[in-house]
Order: C-alpha cells, then sequence, then structure tokens
C-alpha cells in the first residue's frame, strides 16, 4: 500500500465552465515530501489543491491517504493543514491567540503546554519572543510567519500552501521559501505547495509538478527537470527561451550548435543524441572577453541587439549566427553598444537536453 496522499485521475469541472478546470490528474506525495504544483496562471494548481483539501467537489477520480479514499471526510477532519496567500490570520487575537488557535483542543486548554507549544513554533519559524504582539502591527513576512506557525501547530499529515508567499516582495519572497522549506524539513511535514514562481518550486520542493491546461506535464526532482524538460512546453515555462536540433554525425552545424553540444557533452548533464533538441536559457552563452572583443578570432560569434542589468548581472541579448536571439551572460560592468561583434563561449548549465 502506497503511504502519504494519492490523487488518482482526479476531475475539477465548474458548473458552465467550457473546459475541465483540473482534467484527470493523477500525483502521489509519500509521506515526509514536499511537492510543489508549478504552472501558469488559470492552469488548474489552486483548483487541484482545494479538491485535495476536500474544498471543491471532485468531478471525478479520487483522494486518498494512506491509501484510503479521504472523498466522504468533510474538510476539517482530513488532518489537513491550510495556508493561503493572504494568512488569514484573526485580526482580534495576538500572536499566541493566533498560533493557540491551530493547537489540538486538550494542548490549549493546558496552560503551561499551551505556551511551551506556542513558544516552539515561534522559534521554528523565526519569531522568538513575538507572543504579545498584536497582528496588526507585524509585517506582510512576519504574518505569513505566524500563519505557517498556526498551520503547522496541530501536526497536520498534510500542509497544503496555496501561493503563500506572493504577496510578499521578491527578496523577502527568496528568504521565506529558504526558510519555508527549512522549517517543512525540520518537522517532517508532508505538504503540497502551489505556486507560479520557478525559482520558489524550486527552492522549496523535493519534486515540481508541472501543470498546464488542468493536466500535469512532468513531474521530478528540481535538476532532472531542470537538465531534462521532458518537452518544449515544460523547457518553455522553466524559462528556456531558444531550441536548437541536435546534428546528426557527418551533418555540418554551425559552430555555436557544435560548441553547445560539445559543452553539454563534455559536462555530461543532459542527453545529447542526433535528432535531439537542445533548450538554452539565458546563460547558455557567456561573453568570452579573454577573446578581446575580436569575434574574428572566436569560433562562436554573434550581433548584440541590446543590454540590460539584471540583478547586478550583465544580460546581453544576442543574435548569435547559426542559433538566433538569446541572452548571454557578462561580466558586471561589461558594456557594448548594439551592432557591435563578439565572441562567446558555450556553457553546458544553461542548456537542457530534449527528446525530439
Ligand atoms: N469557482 C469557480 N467557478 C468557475 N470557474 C473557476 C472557479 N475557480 C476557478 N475557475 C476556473 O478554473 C480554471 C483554473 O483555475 P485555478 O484557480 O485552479 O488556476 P490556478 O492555476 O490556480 O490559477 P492562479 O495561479 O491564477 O490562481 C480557470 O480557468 C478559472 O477561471
Amino acid at each position: 500500500m502506497s503511504d502519504g496522499l494519492q490523487v488518482a485521475e482526479v476531475v475539477v469541472r465548474y458548473p458552465g465552465a467550457a473546459a475541465e478546470a483540473v482534467a484527470g490528474v493523477d500525483l502521489s506525495v509519500p509521506t515526509g515530501e514536499v511537492v510543489a504544483l508549478l504552472g501558469p496562471s488559470g492552469c488548474g494548481k489552486s483548483s487541484l489543491l482545494r479538491a485535495v483539501a476536500g474544498l471543491e467537489p471532485l468531478s471525478g477520480g479520487d483522494v486518498a491517504w494512506d491509501g484510503v479514499s479521504v472523498v466522504d471526510v468533510p474538510v476539517h477532519r482530513r488532518g489537513f493543514g491550510l495556508l493561503f496567500q493572504d494568512g488569514q490570520l484573526f485580526a482580534h487575537r495576538d500572536v499566541t491567540g493566533n498560533v493557540a488557535y491551530g493547537l489540538p483542543a486538550t494542548v490549549r486548554r493546558d496552560r503551561a503546554a499551551r505556551e511551551a507549544r506556542v513558544a516552539e513554533l515561534l522559534d521554528l519559524v523565526g519569531l522568538p519572543g513575538t507572543q504579545r504582539r498584536a497582528v496588526g502591527t507585524l509585517s506582510g513576512g512576519e504574518r505569513q510567519r505566524v500563519a505557517l506557525a498556526r498551520a503547522l501547530a496541530p501536526r497536520p499529515r498534510l500542509l497544503l500552501l496555496d501561493e503563500p508567499l506572493s504577496a510578499l516582495d521578491r527578496a523577502l519572497r527568496e528568504r521565506l521559501a529558504a526558510d519555508l522549506r527549512a522549517v517543512l524539513t525540520a518537522t517532517a511535514t508532508t505538504a503540497l505547495f502551489v505556486t507560479h514562481d520557478q525559482d520558489e518550486a524550486f527552492a522549496v520542493a523535493d519534486r515540481v509538478a508541472v501543470m498546464a491546461a488542468g493536466r500535469l506535464l512532468q513531474v521530478a526532482a528540481p535538476a532532472e527537470l531542470w537538465a531534462r524538460p521532458a518537452s518544449r512546453d515544460v523547457a518553455r515555462f522553466l524559462g528556456y527561451e531558444a531550441f536548437v536540433a541536435v546534428p546528426g554525425p557527418g551533418t555540418g552545424a554551425p559552430p555555436a550548435v557544435r560548441a553547445l553540444v560539445s559543452a553539454v557533452d563534455a559536462a555530461g548533464t543532459a542527453p545529447v543524441r542526433a535528432g535531439g533538441v537542445l533548450a538554452l536559457a539565458a546563460g547558455a552563452f557567456v561573453v568570452a572577453p579573454d577573446v578581446g572583443g575580436d569575434a574574428r578570432t572566436a569560433d562562436v560569434t554573434g550581433t548584440v541587439h541590446a543590454l540590460r542589468s539584471r540583478r547586478g548581472r550583465t544580460e546581453v541579448v544576442v543574435d548569435v549566427d547559426g542559433v538566433g536571439r538569446v541572452s548571454a551572460l557578462a561580466p558586471a560592468g561589461w558594456t557594448c553598444p548594439p551592432g557591435v561583434r563578439i565572441a562567446l563561449h558555450a556553457d553546458a548549465a544553461a542548456v537542457a537536453g530534449l527528446p525530439g
């Protein structure tokens, strides 16, 4: 018998809607694992999460825990915790009042046990000593930490998180994603985490389930997903921006494609077979200032289209000969006017192999 959550052929259809929001999804989350449901807006992530929680009726399929269907079990009896984007704290209670709300009644009624558990949970989420704070005085990030403590308080057998960080600004989101991973790991919490943000999914989850138009396209560990996306759709959603065919033996290929193939071959990070396709992310080419910008002596060359600065890095939008327009990386502060021809290196870390 499988342990943890099993989602089998789940369908969610809203009354009057033309298409199914969830169109037959199979997914399992073994105990102790954190799985991210990743996909664009409207692909059905929240509908699937709500169906698992019991907040949305199934139009087909089954949701089970440890092999036992929970479809007829009401939301509050499933032993699943919920955490939403806005935390939904009780404004009229202080931090303790909010966190203690999630505790089992036996602990809540025993003052010493309650205070010890609240203190433990607040330590866990990085808010020690905030027991008496009014929630209205907390920042957005602090409020989500309190909401996480409240959700963890009853030790749910499964924690369901729906975009819990998306109301926060980017820097805070990155920090909290790392903290959230640490908390879920420390408490060995089994979790299903909905997000539309690739970086967040990769930072939090053991496995990432990529969803589009109500279906799962691929489920894999982050490194595996990045190195071997199952299709162009998955690759595009992960941020791959260009695709090149791997040439057959003896067939001519542009030097840039040959450089990519040999970089990936040497790194052994992705399968490279004739007839297959390489997907290129930003950074698949790196500006090679050591060649002195002298494109005449370089193997791989391109023409600068534009420069942009992204988080301290210089990204060069460049038309690479034989490949097309991609985003290359350059050292911080590197600059060059549009139209200039430059030399480039291939970097296997930003290249994935796709089946043909
Ligand atoms: N209560 C509802 N009634 C009718 N249609 C709905 C309802 N809730 C969601 N939908 C539709 O179902 C589809 C999936 O929506 P869902 O919210 O599950 O997607 P999502 O991937 O979570 O998107 P987002 O990231 O924008 O929240 C969308 O087309 C949406 O318009």
